[in-house]
């Protein structure tokens, strides 16, 4: 049975390799802001849950032939603090202007997950979750800001922090699951498969 990473993610990939797991890698392109605009008044583990399962589902026809009892995970994460739920800045200024609010203080990254499982190309089991995770930020100086948000790498990525990139050097620590705030929570991926019947370890390309 092949894994197939819903997710254009280097994160979310480097992360299953890490764990033994080779996905089949295809990238949803999702209309995340259509997705989210058709959902009613969500909570913002709804919002990321559902913006997950929109790309799995999204990646299902592209898949069911080559791979018609694959299991497929998609992913969204999302920060969510002082009441708003934010994704990537996008730019240099929201960067600057989101860590000025997030400095010293903490902020919830929460990831929504879908695993969907394909039977004779068909989906036949469906699996959702939300992992949040506290994350509690250091107070990087103007001059070190600058220079991280030159470095582009903020600007990608939900929250616009990283705690295993350049990011970790402001990031003072995380209580919860580490690899959810990387982008998959490997736990909370294998509870889900196991809801659909799916073992991780026969998942796993490494063999003892
Ligand atoms: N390496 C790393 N990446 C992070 C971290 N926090 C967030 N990210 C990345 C993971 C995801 O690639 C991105 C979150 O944005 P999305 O959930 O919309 O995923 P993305 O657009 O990257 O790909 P996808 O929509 O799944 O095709 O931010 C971190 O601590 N470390």
């Amino acid at each position: 049975m092949r894994l197939v990473l819903a997710s254009a993610s280097p994160a979310r990939l480097t992360v299953l390799r890490s764990a033994g797991i080779e996905p089949v890698v295809r990238v949803s392109g999702v209309d995340e802001d259509a997705v989210a605009a058709a959902l009613v008044d969500p909570s913002p583990a709804e919002l990321v849950a559902a913006l997950a399962v929109a790309k799995a589902e999204a990646v299902v026809a592209a898949v069911a032939g080559e791979h018609p009892d694959a299991v497929l995970v998609g992913c969204d994460s999302m920060l969510f603090g002082d009441g708003a739920v934010v994704g990537k800045p996008g730019t240099p200024e929201v960067a600057v202007q989101r860590w000025r609010r997030m400095a010293g203080g903490t902020g919830e990254l929460l990831t929504g997950h879908a695993v969907l499982r394909l039977d004779g190309g068909a989906v036949r089991q469906v699996a959702t979750g939300t992992k949040s995770t506290t994350v509690r930020f250091g107070e990087p100086t103007e001059r070190e800001l600058a220079a991280y948000v030159a470095t582009g790498e903020p600007l990608a990525v939900a929250g616009g922090f990283t705690i295993d990139g350049l990011g970790g050097w402001f990031v003072e620590g995380v209580d919860g699951d580490p690899s959810s705030v990387i982008g998959i929570s490997l736990p909370l991926t294998r509870r889900l498969l196991g809801e659909v019947g799916v073992s991780v370890v026969d998942l796993w390309t490494t063999t003892a």
